[in-house]
């Protein structure tokens, strides 16, 4: 049992080298750590031997206390906690935190298996939250354990929605693989969104997500089986590198070669591409080549003649963001994925799950952000009254409140037809609406964004601290804007697939 004090025992530690404070009903010796406090001695010393809660949460994130627990030596006496710490895998009780099945109203589409599954992901993502949060920090690589644990829990695999590749997976709380279903890859895309800084998630699953799918549907069976499972268990990394300097969204201009050799046991393939997410770390590059008649699809291995190098971009070198150069590479037939000269079958039949990947994410993203400003806006004073006693933060909260709403009802039905629509449909009739959502997405992370940023003020331009994760979104939402398809050509697509629908004896 932890030990106990009252209030004047803790009064009595208040000097510089004995020095108590009280953060709720907890107490922290903080004798040893007061010069090294990354705000400075005379903060902590103006509030040596007092009651420290309304300054410490004023100034810093909950996390800050798990982190230095060990200063923590006991408790006050017969005093009630007033704040509780969340525990891994807890849902939050904050209004609108949680999409509304999860925060008790009625939903028609989640079963309990779905409720098992988010309460053992967010406990996972909590035991690696810390080290995702570094890695932002550090700009540093996703290492090799850290995928690998990914690969372990069953994770990886999840991410690429329900299909064969899971036989033999351990899924989270004992989800089967034929149960598994595209709300179970949504709750996996909400929590890494939750816990891991958008770069880094690209570095760490961006660049898998969409490249893996091509092995597990075009590839040789024994290219897939020789392949896909290290990839999936995080001991092997793959990208998708199809974008060129030339040309970004119009694949059809892309130059790199693959001519076949004399003998037709292998392709030499030349060219560069551009913006390769996570290829700098990626052993396998499945890649969009010209072949003699159209566009192909190989499966390139690093190796001699293939060289990456970082590209440095706003969001995070942890993404791993590559220029990837070919130089006479020698590529076996056998890598060939999907039929030769019909390349771009391999590159459209993954945009519908690419896409809905980023939706999911975005939600999860927009979300956060209004439980940061709703938790912000009424612990943080000014003027005398906390934020959210202010119209103009209501206001701007009732924005974002209502635009993350709209868009996860509109993202969960697009999700139930996945689940319920054969592929054949899903291609048919999905493609219009999907990039009308992500448009609607990334303009819902734009205004949310902005208001999450004005609400926190400098804290929301700071890396770390308080407003880290408003900063955080600020320099990477434009990211979802412009990969995966841009907003303007997911706005224009979603209207011309329209358009193939429209009646031809309808009049106004
Ligand atoms: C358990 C006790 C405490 C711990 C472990 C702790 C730890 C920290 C840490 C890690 C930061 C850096 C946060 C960042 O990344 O921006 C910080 C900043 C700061 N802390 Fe503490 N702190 C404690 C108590 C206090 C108390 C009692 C005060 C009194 C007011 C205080 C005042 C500040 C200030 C002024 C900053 C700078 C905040 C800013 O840049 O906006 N801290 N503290």
């Amino acid at each position: 049992m932890s030990k106990t004090f009252t209030r004047e025992e803790v009064a009595r530690h208040a000097s510089e080298n004995d020095l108590w404070v009280i953060i709720d009903t907890d107490v922290y010796d903080l004798s040893n750590f007061v010069d090294l406090h990354p705000g400075g001695a005379f903060p902590i010393l103006e509030l040596a031997g007092k009651d420290a809660t309304t300054d410490f949460y004023g100034l810093h994130r909950q996390e800050v206390l798990v982190k230095y627990k060990r200063y923590k030596i006991g408790s006050i006496a017969g005093e009630k906690a007033q704040f509780s710490i969340p525990q891994p895998g807890e849902l939050s009780k904050v209004p609108y935190a949680e999409s509304s099945a999860f925060s008790g109203f009625k939903s028609p589409y989640y079963k309990e298996s779905h409720f098992q599954f988010r309460t053992e992901v967010r406990k996972i993502m909590a035991e690696l939250a810390e080290e995702f949060r570094e890695l932002d920090q550090t700009d540093g690589k996703p290492s090799d354990e850290l995928m690998q644990k990914l690969g372990e829990t069953g994770l990886l695999a999840c991410n690429v929605g329900p299909g064969p590749h899971l036989k033999g997976i351990n899924i989270p709380a004992g989800v089967k693989p034929e149960e598994f279903d595209y709300f179970h890859e949504m709750i996996v895309h909400e929590e890494f969104a939750r816990v891991v800084p958008r770069g880094v998630d690209d570095g760490v699953i961006g660049g898998f997500v969409i490249a893996i799918p091509t092995v597990l549907n075009f590839a040789k069976p024994h290219i897939r089986e020789k392949h896909a499972r290290d990839i999936l268990l995080g001991k092997k990394r793959i990208c998708l590198a199809i974008t060129e300097p030339y040309t970004g969204s119009d694949v059809s201009r892309i130059r790199t070669t693959a001519k076949l050799s004399a003998d037709g046991s292998h392709y030499i393939v030349n060219g560069v591409k551009k913006w390769i997410t996570s290829g700098r770390y990626a052993q396998f590059f499945s890649t969009a080549v010209r072949t003699d008649k159209g566009l192909s699809m190989l499966l390139i291995e690093r190796g001699e003649g293939v060289e990456t190098k970082a590209i440095r971009t706003s969001y995070s070198p942890s993404a791993g963001t590559a220029y990837v150069t070919f130089d006479n590479v020698k590529v076996p037939v056998e890598n060939l994925l999907g039929v030769e000269n019909q390349g771009f079958k391999v590159v459209l039949s993954n945009f519908n799950h690419e896409r809905l990947v980023m939706l999911m994410g975005a939600s999860a993203a927009g979300r956060l952000a209004v439980e940061e400003c709703l938790k912000w806006a009424n612990q943080r004073k000014v003027f005398g009254k906390r934020l959210i006693d202010q119209p103009v933060i209501r206001n701007k909260l009732a924005n974002m409140i209502s635009q993350v709403e709209a868009f996860h009802n509109w993202l969960e039905n697009l999700t139930f037809q996945m689940n319920h629509m054969n592929y054949a449909e899903q291609s048919e009739k999905l493609a219009g609406p999907i990039a009308l959502a992500k448009y609607q997405a990334t303009r819902m992370l734009h205004n949310v964004s902005d208001d999450a940023c004005q609400i926190f003020g400098g804290r929301g331009i700071t890396k770390t601290g308080m407003g880290r994760y408003v900063e955080m979104m600020q320099r990477t939402y434009k990211f979802s804007a412009i990969l995966g398809g841009s907003e303007e050509i997911m706005a224009d697509l979603g209207v011309r697939q329209a358009m193939k629908h429209f009646p031809k004896e309808a009049r106004l």
